[in-house]
């Protein structure tokens, strides 16, 4: 798998408001969520940022931790941080409640670039944005989103060239989709995800 080319952004700038703590510090099964994604990330990216606007909380992890530049605008003001200090021309994107991200699926959406923006799986009917891959080339039709207040992630697909991966490609790198794209949302997802460890 490669490593050139890609740096892993993980969003972490979450209110957490239905889990009512830290998501991405919860553990599930030994290790913390945020280690589980940082495992997988680490396989296809030359280096991991952490996007959050408190840093020190996420000093153990990640190679480098950086805060939202256009703050209250949700993951996709988390999305354009991540970007602009990516040290790569590619960044695999996920979120910070996402404890089974294969590392696979990863690099297949890489192995699908060439000649995209970005490359985003299209799973049970919708995008899923947040695992997904965005190239810098993406930065400036964010910024203009956030800038007119538009905070939908996917508000931006209409400006550059997606590559949206379908079911039946996914399932050639990755089996077991529905644990991949499983988000830990609530105390109870936190309790499901338990068992699917
Ligand atoms: N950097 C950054 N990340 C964000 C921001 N808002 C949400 N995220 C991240 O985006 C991902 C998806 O967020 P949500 O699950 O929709 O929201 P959440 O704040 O984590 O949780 P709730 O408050 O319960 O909705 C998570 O990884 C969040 O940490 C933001 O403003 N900045």
């Amino acid at each position: 798998m490669q490593k050139t080319g890609i740096t892993g952004i993980i969003l972490a700038g979450g209110k957490n408001a239905r889990m009512g703590t830290e998501k991405a510090l919860l553990k599930v099964g030994p290790h913390f969520i945020i280690e589980h994604i940082s495992s997988a990330l680490r396989i296809v990216s030359k280096e991991i940022i952490v996007v959050t606007l408190e840093p020190d909380k996420y000093a153990r992890f990640g190679d480098r931790r950086v805060k939202d530049i256009m703050t209250g605008h949700g993951p996709l003001g988390g999305i354009h941080a991540g970007l602009a200090s990516a040290g790569q021309p590619f960044a695999l994107v996920t979120a910070c409640d996402m404890p089974f991200v294969s590392a696979g699926l990863a690099a297949l959406l890489i192995d699908n670039a060439a000649g995209y923006d970005a490359v985003v799986p299209f799973y049970r009917g919708f995008p899923e944005p947040l695992f997904a891959l965005y190239s810098k080339s993406c930065l400036k039709a964010i910024e203009e989103l956030l800038s007119n207040n538009r905070n939908k992630i996917t508000g931006f697909y209409d400006q550059v060239k997606v590559n949206f991966i379908n079911e039946q490609k996914m399932l050639e790198a990755e089996t077991e989709l529905a644990k991949v794209f499983f988000n830990v949302n609530t105390p109870e997802d936190l309790k499901k995800a338990q068992t699917m460890v």
